[in-house]
């Protein structure tokens, strides 16, 4: 791990000295200790704003995101923050610390997401019915769906990330990496065995269809390998069978996965993983 971590010391505030002067001894405990919980998250705030790795991608965060974030060091799903893995469209990545293991946190930027049409993935999932055509809870409902469908994908034995903590917009998982820095994506390599690996794919297809759920943008970039293994990644578009486009969706993902293997020299097309996962799941109706 050659990543530079910026340490954060949430007890900063307690250093000798600090807590004397503001005392007004009108004030009830509860206010002090409220007080000293302001304090703290002011200071949490400007060193979060002041690291380097959050220069490039300061727009990330609004107030509330500043709070998810000491939420999760208080909780010690973070312990210290690394630099950014990926800048996207409506989320980044980061790496972190978490003890002294490597996690990665996916922060939802609420301002830039297009929420209309993250809202449109929630359609039909009796998990998420209460979330409506609200901007913030559209997203914060988005994340915990991310995290849920993680859960389920390994419940069906798929290889993904493992879920850690969901806060607000920020999602924290276990890092998947290599040697030198977050693992390639199944595009970004040269793939000793299509074969099996095609045949991997269609296991993880077959079984989260099996699940109850389809991923909805599955491809060569959504697949990364470590250690010679594959995992899905960003699942949080993912929809439950019960999505009025979940069967369209399903067969998208089987034409842009049977054509990338196709390239790689498979002998297979959208319609024959389609027809192989329809005929083998059960699909779960929960
Ligand atoms: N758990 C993880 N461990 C390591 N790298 C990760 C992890 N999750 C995501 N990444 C990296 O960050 C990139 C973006 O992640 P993800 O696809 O989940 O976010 P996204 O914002 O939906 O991305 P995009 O806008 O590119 O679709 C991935 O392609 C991958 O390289």
């Amino acid at each position: 791990m050659d990543q530079e971590y910026g340490l954060l010391d949430t007890d900063e505030a307690d250093a000798p000295g600090d807590e004397w002067e503001e005392i007004d001894y009108s004030d009830t405990e509860a206010d002090r200790i409220a007080r000293k919980r302001d304090r703290e998250f002011s200071q949490f705030r400007e060193r979060i704003k002041d690291a380097d790795q959050f220069k490039v991608t300061e727009s990330v965060f609004d107030e509330a995101t500043y709070g998810a974030l000491y939420k999760l060091v208080q909780d010690g799903h973070i312990d210290a923050f690394g630099g950014p893995i990926s800048t996207g469209k409506e989320a980044n990545v980061y790496t972190a610390l978490r003890g002294d293991e490597e996690v990665a946190v996916k922060i939802y930027r609420i301002n830039a997401s297009d929420f209309r049409e993250m809202g449109e993935y929630l359609e039909g999932d009796p998990r998420f019915e209460e979330v409506a055509g609200n901007k913030k809870a559209v997203v914060v409902g988005w994340v915990r769906k991310e995290f849920a469908n993680l859960e389920r994908a390994r419940a069906a034995g798929v290889r993904v990330p493992e879920p850690i903590a969901v806060e607000r917009n920020v999602l924290v998982m276990e890092y998947l990496g290599a040697e030198d820095g977050r693992a390639k994506r199944l595009a970004e390599v040269s793939i000793e065995n299509p074969e099996t690996a095609y045949e991997v794919v269609r296991e993880y297809m077959y079984r989260l269809y099996d699940a109850g759920i389809v991923h909805g943008d599955l491809s060569e970039y959504n697949i990364v390998v470590q250690d010679s293994q594959l995992y899905v990644i960003d699942v949080g578009q993912a929809v439950t069978i019960h999505h009025p486009n979940s069967e369209d969706f399903l067969e998208r993902d089987c034409e842009n996965v049977a054509a990338f293997f196709n390239r790689q020299g498979v002998d297979t097309d959208g319609d024959q993983l389609l027809a192989y996962i329809h005929e083998h799941a059960d699909p779960r109706e929960e």
